[in-house]
């Protein structure tokens, strides 16, 4: 072991350097940051009753269609916050026949490098400072969940959930990482209901594993809200979801693939009630395609699929993506995928309420 880190582990409970002596920065535990950005009792109870509405649909007591929608990733809170006014403000026009939850992603998987999101880089410049990520990510999911609307995002760091996890009520494990171990033993803790995506290559049967996984109860490596590493007992998450979002650039949305799918759900003793998303593979990566996507998922439903309990679109203020450009931003338009703009979002959402009601 080198010197420094031996001199460092002997004297020091909390070591602050790697082994190769490259200097760590802190972080606060998860339990400070909670601390500093609590959660009200009235505002928990609010997230414990979005999370009941969110199950409900899941088991089919509620036949609403569960909507996520909200920008591919968040880069900038105040247009995430615009964004959140304006759904907040058209949901109950929407709330017989739909519940939106909105998309705050602060985490993003990349296919090779990118930036890698707001929890890790909210200075958008490389800098990293992780620390102000996770304060200013707590705190956006706190103003929207209590705008009244439910929080989604994807969990791909495992080390992150426990500093966000009272505040979520839906959560995606992408399609890179629904085959991990580390991802199913999160997913089996959490209160939300967790959505597993199909995998990147469109295999769904890693999706439908997962489920089984997190129905289970596990004991996994965890760090504790002081910041200890800990063992983490799950009681098994019952609230879980197959994500299709096509694969290798090829859909997966229209009917037959979503009877195949309720088949192979049925097959396994897995609740048939899934989620198309509209985005991604299932648009072959081009944003305009959401809707086609949307409305063939409508008329599955007009003629009577039961199996399609939600779908997931990726919307911003305004329509397309930019480069990540510091000083150069456009307001409100996505650094990652491309999304529909909020008038598209506005239009789409009424023509489904219209036509479920
Ligand atoms: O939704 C997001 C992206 O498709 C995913 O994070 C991969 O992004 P990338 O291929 O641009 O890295
Ligand atoms: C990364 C995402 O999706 P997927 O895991 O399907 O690529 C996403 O929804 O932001």
């Amino acid at each position: 072991m080198n010197a420094t880190l031996a001199a460092a582990t002997l004297n020091d409970a909390t070591p602050t350097v790697t082994p190769d002596a490259t200097p760590m920065r802190p972080l606060p535990t998860s339990g400070e940051l909670q601390r500093s950005l609590p959660l009200s009792p009235a505002l928990a109870r609010r997230v414990e009753a979005q999370r009941r509405a969110v199950h409900d649909i899941l088991a089919g007591r509620d036949d609403r269609l569960l909507v996520v929608v909200g920008p591919c990733s968040i880069h900038d809170p105040e247009a995430a916050l615009a964004y959140a006014r304006r759904l907040a403000e058209l949901a109950p026009r929407l709330s017989d026949r739909l519940l939106p939850v909105m998309r705050v992603y602060v985490e993003k998987p990349r296919t090779t490098v990118g930036w890698k999101g707001l929890a890790y880089d909210p200075d958008l410049d490389g800098t990293g400072d992780m620390a102000r990520g996770l304060e200013v990510s707590r705190r956006l999911m706190r103003d929207v969940a209590a705008l009244g609307l439910p929080v989604a995002t994807e969990l791909l760091q495992p080390m992150l959930a426990p500093y966000l996890e009272d505040l979520l009520s839906w959560v995606a494990i992408g399609a890179r990482t629904t085959e991990s171990q580390l991802h199913r033993e999160l997913a089996s803790g959490l209160s939300a209901a967790v959505g597993f995506k199909n995998a990147t290559g469109g295999d769904t049967g890693v999706a439908l594993d997962a489920m089984r996984a997190a129905a289970h109860p596990h004991s996994h490596f965890a760090m504790d809200p002081g910041g200890r590493p800990a063992i983490r007992d799950t009681a098994g998450n019952p609230h879980t979801q197959l994500v299709l979002r096509g694969g290798h650039g090829e859909p997966n949305y229209q009917a037959h693939h979503v009877q195949a799918a309720r088949r192979a759900l049925e097959e396994a003793g897995l609740s048939p009630r899934l989620m198309v998303d509209c985005s991604h593979a299932n648009a072959r990566k081009d944003h305009r395609r959401q809707s086609e996507v949307l409305l063939d998922v409508l008329a599955q439903r007009e003629a009577g699929e039961t199996a399609i309990a939600g779908l997931m679109l990726e919307s911003h203020l305004h329509e397309g993506k930019q480069p990540l450009a510091p000083g150069r931003l456009r307001h409100g338009v996505s650094v990652t995928d491309a999304c529909i703009g909020w008038e598209t979002t506005e239009h789409l959402l009424l023509t489904a309420a219209e036509r479920l009601r």
